[in-house]
């Protein structure tokens, strides 16, 4: 089998609190994060990560995104060593991984219209084409995440959330990444809307191959999106598996009370041939 898209292997990286301003409460505390996180993602197949708020799901998405250093532990991303990528590596390592983020509004200049904005990451990354074919490139994008090419004038403020949302993945996707990150992307999204932008994220995923790191604390969401799932608590992988195996058949006891929590089947969406390979 051809190497994984994404291997953790005992990777740790905790906190450090802030030091005490009190003299005798000097010493450097740790306090959350993550610690012994292994876990593999097949090529094109998605792991959905959930666990409670502040288990440490965005602290390990920070990390396979190369914006910290593991303190331990090794990440592996398409065979290559991620420490290795850093520095002056950065800039091709945008244009393999990307990440959608809760909140599209953050990430975005409110004054700049959405066309631009996408045209900009093709400045700085794709110095060959013209100025022509980027503009193409940004309208061909809009269109591909369900966005009409008028968007392209539109002020992010004139634009709802769920269509925020989509312009935030179509950042995301216009260097045409192999793995793409989504830490709660649509979680801040009215019921109705989540299901479209899911179902957009799952259409691109076999449009373009894309492996995945889903995050989630809703384990409906994850179920919907995984191949696999990994459930995280305190900092630590407590079980992962098969999404269907492992929403099913829970074996942690954390894993238990978390899905019991969920009234009716969580069920999932994902074909039955690729779950050999996730794992
Ligand atoms: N920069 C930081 N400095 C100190 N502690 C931090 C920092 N970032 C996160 N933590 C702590 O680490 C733990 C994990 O946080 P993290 O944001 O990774 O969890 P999470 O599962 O993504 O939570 P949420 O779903 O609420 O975002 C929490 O206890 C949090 O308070």
């Amino acid at each position: 089998m051809s190497a994984p898209a994404l291997r953790l292997d005992g990777v740790r990286y905790l906190h450090r609190q802030a030091k005490s301003l009190l003299p005798w409460r000097r010493s450097i505390a740790r306090s959350g994060g993550v610690e012994e996180v292994s876990i593999t993602v097949a090529s094109g197949t998605t792991l959905g990560l959930i666990g409670e708020s502040g288990c440490g799901k965005s602290t390990l998405a920070s990390l396979i995104m190369g914006d910290r250093v593991p303190q331990a532990g090794t990440i592996d991303l398409f065979g290559r060593p991620l420490a290795q990528r850093l520095g002056r590596g950065r800039k091709a390592l945008a244009r393999e991984l990307q990440m959608v983020a809760q909140d599209p509004f953050g990430s975005m200049d409110p004054r700049q219209a959405i066309g631009p904005q996408l045209v900009e990451t093709l400045d700085v990354h794709d110095e060959g084409s013209s100025a022509g074919e980027r503009r193409d490139r940004a309208l061909a994008m809009l269109v591909q995440v369900g966005l009409s090419e008028i968007n392209y004038a539109r002020l992010p403020h004139q634009l709802s959330g769920g269509q925020r949302q989509r312009v935030s993945i179509a950042r995301a996707l216009i260097l045409k990444p192999r793995m793409l990150v989504c830490d709660e992307p649509v979680s801040a999204l009215d019921v109705s809307v989540q299901a479209q932008v899911l179902n957009l994220l799952l259409d691109l995923q076999e449009q373009m191959n894309l492996t995945m790191v889903f995050i989630s604390h809703d384990i409906r969401v994850v179920g919907h999106m995984s191949h696999a799932i990994a459930v995280m608590q305190a900092g630590r992988i407590v079980e992962q598996g098969a999404a269907e195996t492992v929403l099913a058949n829970p074996r942690h006891e954390y894993s238990r009370t978390l899905f019991a929590a969920v009234p009716g089947r969580v069920t999932v969406a994902k074909p039955a041939r690729l779950l050999e390979s996730a794992l």
